[in-house]
């Protein structure tokens, strides 16, 4: 048998809820050298200790597995308390050197603002140029080809791990008493806003709203923007790096989180006026509030600026807010003593022009499904 049959065993046998035979089909699999085998199994190994992932990982890096660097420094840098170091960057290299795409993109993510001439855009280039052009960057390609050293990438790297430690860093350019409104700049890069749209934008539906007599989702007048709920099989390393940075600018542990609502406006579409907090009464309301309790506060992420109309509005505040591409909006819905903060009412205006983008992430009092799944071990930290 090879390693796609093995895999497809341990995932019948996930199945029929046989995990002993998962993890000895999943194991057969990783022998042979089949990377999602190999990457179920680090899963495995990495609930118990973490060093027996890691070292599992680059064991099956060194027998020229795909992916298993790229995975080590994933769960370092987001499921434990270890901070990254040169060498895990080094690792991303050379896992990007082996084709490995996500790798080099985030290179590039931590290093393009410092280095516009950048080897990891090139390299991205030299294996697929369209995603080059659907990501925006054809400017940032460096001419001519070639390899790099050790020496010219420590330059390099060092930035990119600076990058990485000072990512909840941000400016506030609008900080305001009511509501505890910040507008925080440049959270997230362009390079990140880009490839979050375009690898989640083909999975667009129609935006619902619930119900005030059902509390069901349903198409409504309030609300026609797209949508894709970035549940936890859309993870990757921007939105779990978006959870991260949003955690330290909300002051709100990310497994209280609901998933993340990347949204779509084109022109004449609009969110009117309302109220993030569930303010429905009824029972289909008390089973939403099931998922974490009241949602205290919201962070919104802007994924693009070239656009006209469309700001995010608090009409009882008077305040319009136009924000720029990778700004953060974070806003409390409840009051102090915990009843909706009736000046969040807010509204996303309708796009006179252009598309907007923005990721809406809405925060509850405790851990939600997605933060059980996603951060098991982190529920609650906060
Ligand atoms: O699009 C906007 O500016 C607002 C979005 C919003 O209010 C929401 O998603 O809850
Ligand atoms: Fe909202």
């Amino acid at each position: 048998m090879n390693g796609e049959s093995f895999f497809q065993r341990a995932m019948q046998c996930f199945a029929e809820q046989d995990s002993v035979g998962a993890n000895h089909a999943l194991q057969q699999a990783a022998d042979a050298g089949h990377p999602m085998g190999t990457l179920y199994l680090a899963e495995q190994y990495f609930r118990e200790d973490a060093s027996v992932a890691f070292d599992f990982l680059r064991k099956q890096w060194h027998k020229g597995v795909p992916g298993t660097l790229h995975r080590l420094i994933t769960l370092k840098a987001f499921f434990t308390d270890e901070e990254l170091e040169i060498d895990d960057l080094n690792d991303l290299y050379l896992e990007g050197s082996r084709g490995h795409i996500e790798s080099l993109l985030v290179l590039a993510h931590l290093t393009l603002d410092e280095f516009p001439q950048n080897p990891f855009i090139g390299m991205i280039d030299k294996l697929v140029p369209q995603l080059i052009v659907d990501l925006g960057c054809t400017e940032h390609v460096p001419s001519p080809m070639k390899s790099y050293t050790a020496e010219e990438l420590s330059p390099l790297l060092t930035s990119a791990l600076w990058k990485w430690r000072t990512r909840a860093e941000c400016v506030t350019e609008l900080s305001m008493e009511r509501c505890g409104i910040r507008l925080y700049k440049n959270v997230c890069s362009k390079l990140a806003s880009a490839y979050m749209k375009l690898r989640l934008g083909p999975m667009m539906q129609p935006s619902m709203v619930h119900d005030p007599h059902t509390g069901k989702g349903i198409r409504n007048e309030v609300r026609t923007s797209y949508i894709v709920h970035v549940t936890p099989e859309h993870i990757d390393w921007f939105v779990l790096e978006l959870d991260d940075v949003l955690e330290t600018l909300t002051g709100v542990c990310r497994s209280r989180g609901e998933s993340m609502n990347l949204l779509r406006y084109q022109s004449g579409q609009e969110y009117k006026p309302h109220y993030d907090a569930i303010v429905g009464q009824g029972p289909q309301f008390d089973q939403i509030l099931t998922d974490g309790g009241q949602r205290i506060r919201t962070a919104i992420t802007y994924l693009s600026d070239d656009y006209s109309g469309g700001e995010t509005v608090f009409p009882k505040l008077g305040i319009k807010i136009k924000a720029a591409i990778g700004d953060v909006l974070v806003f409390n819905n409840l009051t102090q003593d915990g009843n909706v903060e009736l000046d969040s009412y807010h509204a996303g205006a309708p796009v006179e022009k252009g598309t907007k983008w923005v990721l809406t992430r809405w925060i509850r009092e405790s851990a939600t499904h997605y933060g059980r799944v996603v951060y098991p071990k982190k529920v609650n930290l906060k």
